[in-house]
């Protein structure tokens, strides 16, 4: 069976940032992307990468899913954020604005290489108009380990996406929610997990727990996040809702009547319920229960 992994928070934290880093683990984010890549100034990128080898060689983060974002591969820095990466042992490596293919088998291979466990995931940032149309390319390709692949999940960079396409904040995500579908359908084509970009109004509750409910129901598992305020509304908005489990309970015990055996099509006050509601209810569940066991 599949392991259940909760994916509703992922929150960034810049590397450079020492006071962060610290906090960082003690948050409940289910996940958390140390970045040495856009919020790390350009001379601060060596000071930034000896701090998450402090972080990960003495006081390792626990209880919660870790990745490195690293710079681009083609560039210098990416190179030396790769080393570091290596030595800090993630559970994830987070590629930026990939693109092509050859992105994401560059840092498979350096991975290989430099003899890492198999453990060490990668994720991808898709963020520029190339790496949207490759979505479902790149997530075919390093989805699965038949393919070489160790590819985990997507994460879509919406900031970078509308620098490269003009598509302005002020008209909302109308305009963009064609491309994120395209990264939903590719992540979904090959089981891997998807996750929503940030919500840069930390201060604006509101605006972000509707993007939240947007994402969920647009198919997301969960949101990239910036600031702490963001953790507790993710993991609410992208838990299943009580509504939705007393919905899922119910199909699971109509299909245990005796009844309902040998049918696979059943009559659920008044409405049809299929099988595959079923599988769904049980995934909402057992879901759900891992959430709990988490807390
Ligand atoms: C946005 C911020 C610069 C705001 O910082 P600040 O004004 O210091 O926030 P607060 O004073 O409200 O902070 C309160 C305490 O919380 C800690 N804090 C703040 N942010 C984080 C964080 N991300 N992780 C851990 N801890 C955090 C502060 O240190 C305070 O702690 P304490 O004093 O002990 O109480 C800042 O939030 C920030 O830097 N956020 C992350 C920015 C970032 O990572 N950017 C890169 C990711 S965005 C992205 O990838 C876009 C994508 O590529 C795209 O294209 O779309
Ligand atoms: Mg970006």
């Amino acid at each position: 069976m599949k392991e259940i992994k909760l994916w509703r928070s992922a929150l960034s934290v810049p590397a450079v940032n020492r006071r962060a880093l610290e906090k960082s683990k003690t948050l409940a984010a289910d996940a958390v992307i140390y970045d040495l890549e856009d919020s790390v100034a350009e001379g601060r990128k060596a000071e930034a990468r000896e701090n998450l080898e402090q972080l990960f060689t003495h006081n390792r983060p626990t209880g919660m899913t870790t990745a490195i974002r690293i710079n681009p591969l083609d560039t210098e820095a990416g190179q030396e954020d790769m080393k570091t990466a290596l030595a800090c042992q993630p559970d994830a490596i987070l590629l930026p604005k990939v693109e092509t293919l050859a992105n994401v088998a560059a840092a498979s291979a350096m991975l290989n290489r430099n003899g890492a466990p198999l453990r060490v995931r990668l994720w991808v940032m898709l963020e520029t108009p190339a790496g949207i149309v490759n979505a479902a390319a790149i997530a075919g390709a390093y989805s699965h380990e038949t393919a070489g692949g160790r590819l985990e999940a997507l994460i879509v960079g919406v900031n970078d996406l509308r620098s490269a396409t003009g598509v302005a904040p002020a008209s909302g995500r109308s305009y963009l929610v064609p491309w994120l579908m395209q990264v939903v359908l590719a992540a979904r084509a090959y089981d891997i997990a998807v996750i929503d970009g940030v919500y840069n109004d930390f201060t604006d509750t509101a605006g972000f727990e509707a993007e939240c409910a947007e994402a969920r129901a647009m198919g997301f598992d969960g949101k990239m996040l910036i600031h702490p305020s963001q953790i507790e509304p993710a993991n609410a908005l992208f838990s299943p809702s009580e509504a939705a489990l007393a919905e899922a309970r119910a199909i699971v015990a109509a299909f245990a009547k005796p009844e309902a055996e040998g049918h696979n099509v059943i009559d659920l006050d008044g409405r049809m319920v299929e099988r595959l509601h079923l599988e769904q209810a049980e995934a909402l569940i057992a879901k759900a229960n891992h959430a709990n066991e988490e807390r």
